[in-house]
């Protein structure tokens, strides 16, 4: 069973404006609010690949429930340990121009909170997977992705991260099945700047080297490099409308999990992935099962060395 930990959910609060008016009155265009963060995101399309998993994280307040009762009607399976103050709500503003977010800092985490999670991950086996994502609430130690991964470690739980900087590097120790830092993220995480494809390469090989099984690096329209012990992929990223691409690297794990559930091979899960992500950014939310398979035959793989 896949599990997906949001230690940080929201409601996203996805707006349009033709424009944006600094410091003027804005009136939207469209606006919708969707359960978020980043795990949830991953159990959303996991589910609309037809693949079961169960959300867990810190849930609160309004907000809380209505995500939780969102979810719910949609049939997706969670188990969110409730906190007191209210989930947050980020806010993704869309303009002709721009994609701005506004990422609020979320509610408190107790110590006793924390215990809760982690004891929930304590019981998790070897034939479960977790999904670690997303930033983590302030009031959480900054070890906490390496606590979690320590603990799965211990009972052979394969693990999956998608962290930035430090709560990423810190779990490489541990042998990360699946972790997939975008192009930003991976030139932080060596203090250099990544503009391609063929820069990202090396670096995704040094990952490897750090302990990761499977390395994708996306470069949202740029295409995506994967990298493990025995081959390296690139792909262009198929031809389309953006509308919005928020929730894009989650379809992408999401999108490989769900292959690589279903066929085990590696070329299959990544060629997935791709379509996942790009079919989310061709859309106005995630994506669907039936576009993913629709942007399918534009990903081609090139085999690298
Ligand atoms: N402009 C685009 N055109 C085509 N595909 C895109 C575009 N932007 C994103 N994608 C698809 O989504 C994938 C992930 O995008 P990106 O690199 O922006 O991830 P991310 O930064 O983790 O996303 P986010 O944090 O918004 O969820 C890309 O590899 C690609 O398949
Ligand atoms: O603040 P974090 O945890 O880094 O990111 C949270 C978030 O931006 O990530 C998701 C998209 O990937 C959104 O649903 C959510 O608002």
């Amino acid at each position: 069973m896949i599990y997906t930990v949001t230690l940080n959910p929201s409601i996203d609060y996805v707006i349009e404006v033709d424009q944006v008016h600094l410091g003027g009155l804005n009136r939207t265009k469209t606006e919708e609010k969707l359960p978020g963060g980043k795990g949830i995101n991953v159990t959303q399309v996991l589910h609309r690949l037809g693949v079961h998993s169960t959300a867990l994280g810190f849930i609160g307040g309004f907000t809380g429930d209505y995500i939780e009762r969102f979810l719910q009607t949609q049939h997706l399976s969670t188990d969110f340990i409730k906190v007191h103050e209210d989930t947050r709500i980020n806010v993704k503003l869309k303009s002709e121009t721009a994609e701005t977010e506004i990422n609020a800092k979320g509610p408190t985490i107790t110590p006793e909170n924390y215990e809760a999670l982690k004891g929930k991950i304590h019981n998790l086996t070897n034939n479960d997977t977790l999904v670690l994502s997303g930033s983590i609430p302030s009031s959480l130690p900054p070890s906490t992705y390496e606590e979690l991964v320590e603990i799965c470690s211990r009972n052979n739980t394969r693990f999956v991260v998608d962290a930035e900087g430090e709560l990423l590097k810190k779990t490489l120790y541990f042998k990360p099945f699946l972790i997939k830092p975008n192009h930003h993220e991976l030139g932080q995480l060596f203090n250099t700047k990544i503009t391609s494809i063929d820069e990202a390469v090396p670096h995704a090989k040094e990952l490897i080297t750090m302990g990761a099984q499977n390395v994708i690096v996306s470069l949202a329209g740029g295409g995506a490099v994967f990298v493990n012990n025995s081959a390296v992929y690139t792909a262009s990223a198929p031809k389309g409308e953006v509308k919005s691409s928020v929730g894009a690297g989650d379809s992408m794990v999401a999108g490989f999990l769900a292959a690589y559930e279903q066929t085990k091979s590696i070329e299959e899960a990544f060629r997935f992935s791709i379509a996942s992500g790009s079919a989310t950014a061709f859309s106005l939310g995630l994506c669907t099962k039936e576009k993913v398979e629709s942007l399918l035959p534009q990903v081609k793989l090139e085999k690298g060395d």
